[in-house]
């Protein structure tokens, strides 16, 4: 399909599909909490997130002229720039970038040339195979999926098999919107049977996985293609002498144990100075204590994880901190896949809770007496997803940010991926390449040169 066509096509296509999976909100919904056993108003949340997020990608190609043909072809071939959220919708600038004019005067000097940089958006890289994680199975999926499309690739969706049928669902909406059924299609089957088929076919070329350390062993055998990579955490919540308790409290609330912990930017340790650890940890406990726990039908804010794998390996991070002394802030309760939130205070790094991530409501809090410490600890983790920090002096908040081997920090709130026009990504085991709508869409892309070497210099070479 010819370049602008393609794209144009798809932008309008994409607008049609966002509506339609608004208008299938309820039967996604459904199926997300009753398959994922989650609360049904954070999965709305999400799905609200993600219909947005492609209205997002729309109007920074459509909202700036108007839905004409001759300026979309223009802006389609544009790169996504920064952007900002405007009443809940995302309006991402663009920048004209499409030929940049480099003089030849760092080349070889008896070279006379124009040297031309494109980003090549009209050539697609190819299949985009898209591979999201059990806890946003529709979300994560339409992160991928539409800048893929803008791109002008096509995509095979492998959906994690606990949210497989939300995401046919899901693909079905795009079908319904008009793109064709080859141009996205959706694979299912437990990615242990059929992962290593599908991320080393050579028709593959760019993977977008979500997930854990899978992605590692993902990477090792992908080949040369482009990777995008999103994987575990170990946030850090790091809080001095001077930061707002209330503030730090209310979002190790939010960012610790919202959707039962089982979120990559959950925060995953706190790092508290001993001189206010007491005053923090009994706030933290008090809003603990107000946590509901139950099936997901009674919208508990804590509701079973996952599989039962992942229930018994919470609690072996717990049992293992028990039998090494720290400090149970609740009694430790399990029934099933439900885990009650709990605080574990005094945590130490011998313990493996201070390292691992348990992707559920358990949180462990290590007593620090210098910012080194803080620092030391978050750098210290295989893991460089994001951290958080609060404290109410904003020039050593930075130099903390600084100092942290994480893709982002977040200051005076709880580390968290969206806005999706932020650049998001994983330093070290938490992943490589960057996400976003931007870099997505740039990932998703090919750059090429053209030089015109001419017989003479020209002035117009400046
Ligand atoms: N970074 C993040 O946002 C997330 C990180 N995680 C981390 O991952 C851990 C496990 O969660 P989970 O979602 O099961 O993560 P996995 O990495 O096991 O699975 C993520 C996705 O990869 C697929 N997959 C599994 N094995 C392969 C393979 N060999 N080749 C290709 N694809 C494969 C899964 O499919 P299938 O379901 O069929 O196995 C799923 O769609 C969590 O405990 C947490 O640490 C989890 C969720 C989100
Ligand atoms: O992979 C994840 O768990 C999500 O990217 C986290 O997204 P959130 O910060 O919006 O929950």
């Amino acid at each position: 399909m010819a370049f602008d066509y393609c794209s144009v096509y798809n932008i309008k296509l994409l607008h049609k599909a966002a509506a339609i999976l608004k208008e299938h909100r309820a039967p996604m919904l459904n199926v997300l909490s009753k398959r994922l056993r989650n609360r049904l108003k954070m999965q709305s949340l999400k799905y609200e997130e993600q219909t947005l997020e492609i209205s997002g990608v729309l109007i920074a190609f459509l909202g700036m002229k108007g839905p004409n043909t001759a300026s979309l072809q223009r802006m389609v071939s544009a790169i996504v720039y920064e952007g900002y959220c405007h009443d809940g919708i995302y309006v991402i600038m663009i920048k004209f970038s499409r030929f940049r004019i480099v003089p030849t005067s760092l080349a070889k000097p008896d070279m006379i040339a124009f040297f031309m940089t494109t980003r090549q958006i009209q050539i697609p890289l190819g299949v985009v195979l898209a591979i999201p994680p059990f806890n946003y199975p529709v979300n994560l999926a339409v992160s991928k999926i539409a800048p893929a499309l803008i791109a002008g690739n096509s995509i095979v969706l492998k959906p994690p098999t606990q949210g497989a049928v939300a995401a046919l669902h899901m693909v079905h909406c795009f079908h319904l919107a008009g793109f064709p059924k080859g141009l996205i299609s959706c694979v299912t089957g437990k990615g242990s049977e059929i992962g290593d088929f599908l991320t080393m076919h050579p028709g593959v070329s760019c993977i977008s996985f979500t997930g854990g350390d899978t992605g590692i062993a993902i990477s090792k055998k992908a080949g040369m293609i482009p990777l995008q990579m999103e994987l575990g955490g170990k946030d850090a919540c790091i809080i001095l002498e001077d930061g707002d308790l209330d503030l730090a409290a209310a979002n190790i609330i939010k960012g610790g144990f919202s959707y039962s912990g089982q979120r990559c930017t959950a925060v995953k340790v706190i790092l508290i100075m001993e001189s206010v650890a007491d005053t923090l940890v009994e706030k933290v406990k008090a809003k603990v204590a107000k946590l509901t726990v139950g099936p997901p039908e009674d919208d508990c804010d804590i509701t079973p994880v996952v599989t039962e794998s992942s229930a018994n390996f919470i609690e072996g991070l717990v049992m293992d901190a028990k039998q090494k002394g720290a400090t149970f802030c609740q009694e430790y309760k399990r029934e099933g896949n439900l885990i009650w939130p709990l605080l574990l205070d005094n945590v130490r790094p011998d313990m493996r809770i201070a390292w691992e991530e348990p992707f559920g409501p358990v949180l462990p809090v290590i007593r620090i007496n210098s910012i080194e410490e803080a620092i030391h600890h978050s750098n210290a983790s295989n893991f460089g997803l994001q951290g958080c920090i609060f404290t109410r002096d904003i020039n050593k908040a930075i130099l903390i940010s600084d100092a942290m081997e994480t893709g982002t920090v977040q200051i005076n709130s709880a580390p968290a991926r969206g806005p999706d026009h932020f650049p998001f990504q994983g330093l070290k085991d938490s992943g490589i390449g960057s996400q976003g709508i931007t870099n997505s869409i740039n990932m998703m892309t090919k750059i090429k040169s053209t030089v015109i070497n001419l017989p003479t210099p020209s002035y117009a070479m400046g």
